[in-house]
């Protein structure tokens, strides 16, 4: 390995946003180079490949570039290290901290021709008028997308986060995809399918590179420009909120507690049937074969041996688990699938003064790119959302001496939620979840132990929550 690749591979372990914690890297691999500001300070995006005991995984890195000894003190905590690069010595930092870079970007995008609808994941517009192949950084604006380069700091958006987003003033967000995928991504090709609804914020502007992939350059999306949604409150902060307000009420039902949140997840769970009626207006829908059902179920079986195996508190439930995905195996009436979020959760939701707004249509961020481009019921997202209040309410309780008094709270919170939400959905126009047990049973067990994958790699302390609730959904 090179000395930048060296510092790297001490670097990317420690990011929130490297998937691969669960195994030592074994080398750091600078796959691509791409400068984007010549000079003091320098920008470069680089494209690297981590290799690990399962494969070799590829993500994205702004490097900045300043001589050494130069970073600014509030740049300290963004270092990389310093290397020899191109016979000078430099200190490399994480270039998404330094608003001075990040402000070239968005001058760019705002700079950039125009495109419609079509132009996301389409090819390359081919180069310059003597012939030369397009640039390896593109830089793309939605037509009718006005982006001014106004406001030119940016901030990096703290939070439990798979990607890397800066906020520019009050106006944008710029998300930098960290794991790349070759091909476009599903958050870009969702959200300007849905540019026009009122429940996402509206795409602006992209950033593409070509990825090789089998010999061929494939457009690959780098980082997605929308609207930031200043008024928004995250969906997660407010069912949080109201939890706390229960648990501050013993011996109250959660719609006499204050702070319920019932009236929130019906709205929810109709601004989320909405969407998904809109993502089968504008992209492909089919139905499921039952051999296609047998292979979902079995999809799911193998999700189960991966994780009993690496968390081995799994494996007493295992049985419970199979038997469920059998029982999807054998659903006899059609499963209508779509295009949907794929990784839903309150997290990915904020309210705002209109409404409830859903974000980050990604899907599972360690899934290969094919996977989460692949249409699926929209009963996985239901499913999605109502793990994510059994998140709400038992995420207090980890290490929380009153855990067992506060148990049953927890329950009826979850349980009213989930029940409002599905209510909210099916009035919405969705299909109606309670109709649908045996799908959404098998969704909601995949979700959780892909949740005990993702813990025990990203918050061991909260592994906790996905294992107590497949034991109580067992019992
Ligand atoms: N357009 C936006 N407007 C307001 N807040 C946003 C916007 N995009 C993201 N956020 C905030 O940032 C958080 C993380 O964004 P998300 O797109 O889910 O990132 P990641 O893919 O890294 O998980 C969201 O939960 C939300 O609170
Ligand atoms: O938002 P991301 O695309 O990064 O999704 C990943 O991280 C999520 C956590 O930030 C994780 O969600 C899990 O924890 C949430 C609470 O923090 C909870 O609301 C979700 O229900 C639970 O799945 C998500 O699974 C992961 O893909």
């Amino acid at each position: 390995m090179t000395q930048l690749e060296e510092l790297l591979a001490d670097w990317i372990p420690q990011q929130r946003w490297f998937a691969g914690k669960g195994a030592p890297i074994d080398t750091v691999t600078v796959h691509a180079q791409h400068p984007l500001v010549c000079g003091d300070p320098g920008l470069r995006v680089l494209i690297v490949e981590v290799a690990q005991r399962d494969g070799v995984s590829r993500y994205q890195v702004l490097l900045g570039l300043r001589p050494a000894g130069t970073l600014r003190a509030e740049l300290a905590h963004a270092a990389i290290g310093v290397c020899r690069i191109d016979g000078v010595t430099r200190t490399v930092y994480d270039a998404s901290h330094d608003p001075e870079l990040t402000a070239l970007l968005l001058e760019r995008l705002a700079a950039a021709d125009g495109s419609g609808p079509d132009a996301v994941g389409g090819p390359a517009r081919g180069g310059t008028a003597d012939g030369a192949p397009p640039a390896p950084v593109r830089f793309r604006r939605l037509d009718d997308a006005d982006v001014h380069s106004g406001h030119r700091r940016s901030l990096v958006l703290s939070g439990e986060q798979s990607n890397t987003s800066l906020v520019y003033g009050e106006d944008y967000v710029l998300k930098f995809f960290r794991r790349l995928w070759p091909g476009l991504n599903p958050d870009l090709e969702l959200t300007a399918a849905l540019a026009d609804s009122d429940y996402v914020a509206r795409p602006h502007a992209w950033i593409e590179t070509d990825v090789r992939q089998d010999g061929r350059p494939v457009p690959t999306t780098l980082a997605m420009l929308q609207e930031f949604m200043r008024s928004a409150t995250d969906g997660w902060v407010l069912a949080a909120t109201s939890v706390r307000d229960l648990y501050d009420a013993p011996g109250l039902a959660p719609g006499d507690a204050g702070g319920d949140f019932a009236g929130e997840a019906e709205r929810l769970g109709a601004a989320t049937a909405a969407v998904h009626r809109a993502l089968a207006r504008e992209l492909p829908t089919d139905v499921l074969s039952s051999h296609a059902l047998q292979d979902l179920a079995r999809s799911m079986l193998d999700r189960l041996h991966r994780a009993a195996t690496e968390v081995p508190e799994l494996q007493p439930y295992a049985g419970v688990l199979r038997s469920a995905y059998e029982d999807l195996a054998r659903v006899d009436e059609p499963l209508p699938i779509q295009r949907v979020h794929g990784d839903f959760h309150l997290g990915q939701v904020v309210r705002t003064d209109g409404g409830w707004v859903l974000l980050d249509f990604e899907g599972e961020p360690a899934a290969p790119v094919e996977e989460r481009r692949r249409p699926s019921s929209p009963l996985r997202d239901v499913a999605g959302m109502l793990r994510s209040f059994d998140y709400a309410a038992r995420y207090q309780l980890v290490g929380s001496a009153d855990a067992a008094d506060l148990a049953p709270a927890a329950h009826a919170w979850a349980q009213r939620n989930r029940d409002a939400f599905c209510a909210g959905y099916a009035y919405g126009g969705g299909v109606d979840p309670e109709k649908h047990q045996t799908v959404l049973r098998a969704f909601e067990y995949d979700k959780a132990v892909y949740e005990v994958l993702y813990e025990a790699h990203n918050r061991p302390s909260w592994l906790r929550i996905p294992l107590d609730s497949i034991a109580a959904l067992a019992a």
